[in-house]
């Protein structure tokens, strides 16, 4: 049996003391599996990996109750300092807009070493060097010229692998992906599958994958949790959940994308 990396117990968030966001949310994830989440908009799913990355605690407008556990360790308790060295320790994340992740006045290059010296003891030399051998990994051409560049002249699709091969970087417990591949074209989207697909397989991280796209959760994701106003209304086995919905908005959400024969977002 995997090993839990991942577990939501009892998650309830609020922001300024209006009807809260999330909604006792409880979920576990495993070693190498990967969690879509789907839902309308609004449901509360970035609210929602924003609590498993530490970022809504020490919000003075936002109550969170309930425990996010990282391999064990509860990171709605820990301090800030704790909390910074596992993010990117522990969890790494891919974010929607890869343009805003970059610093657009410092090189990829200076990125990735500046991370990869942040996490390891290791040299600027070696840096340089596992930056390069990350970029190959993530099957990106010219790695040596990447590093030189700035976030500008590169494109939506080849940032987004860039920041995925960063996540990976110290081959955290947990990568949670929030609509990852929304900014992309269509093929653009298929190479960073295949990228998330390898990290699944190979590093292993238990993640959480949000996205409208439900082609892109049935590809990628092992398990789903179907979300509405604040709530995992339906949760299981992707095929179970794809094949034999029992809730009905997950019969809604999954009727509405066949639509007069074409794909439409949920
Ligand atoms: N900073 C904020 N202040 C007040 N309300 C907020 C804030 N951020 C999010 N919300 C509210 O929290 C709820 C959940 O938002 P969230 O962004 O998690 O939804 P979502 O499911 O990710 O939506 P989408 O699919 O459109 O990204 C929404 O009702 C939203 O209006």
């Amino acid at each position: 049996m995997e090993k839990t990396v991942l577990s939501v117990e009892n998650l309830w968030i609020s922001i300024r003391q209006d009807k809260p966001v999330v909604q006792d949310i409880s979920f576990a994830i495993c070693q190498g599996t990967v969690l879509g989440i789907v839902g309308e908009s609004g449901s509360g799913k970035t609210m929602l990996c924003k609590a498993i990355l530490g970022l809504l605690q020490h919000q003075s407008s936002v109550a969170v109750t309930g425990r996010v556990l990282v391999n064990g360790k509860d990171i709605l308790k820990i301090s800030a300092r704790e909390l910074q060295s596992m993010r990117g320790n522990e969890i790494g994340v891919i974010m929607q807009n890869p343009m805003t992740a970059f610093n657009p006045l410092i090189k990829i290059g200076g990125h990735i070493i500046e991370t990869l010296m942040a996490h390891r003891t290791i040299s600027k030399q070696e840096a340089y060097a596992t930056g390069i051998a990350m970029l190959k990994k993530m099957n990106l051409p010219r790695p040596e010229e990447i590093m030189n560049s700035y976030s500008c002249s590169l494109s939506g699709g080849m940032l987004q692998r860039i920041m995925a091969a960063i996540a990976m970087a110290s081959s955290p417990a947990v990568l949670i992906a929030d609509e990852p591949t929304t900014a992309l074209d269509v093929k653009n989207q298929a190479l960073l599958l295949d990228e998330i697909e390898k990290i699944k397989n190979e590093e292993k991280p238990g993640i959480v994958l949000v996205s409208h796209d439900l082609a892109v959760i049935a590809r990628i994701a092992d398990e789903v949790a179907v979300m509405k106003a604040g709530k995992i209304v339906e949760q299981g086995q992707i095929y179970q959940v794809f094949e034999e919905p029992v809730h009905s908005y997950t019969k809604e959400l999954l009727s509405a994308r066949l639509m007069g024969g074409r794909r439409v977002r949920c």
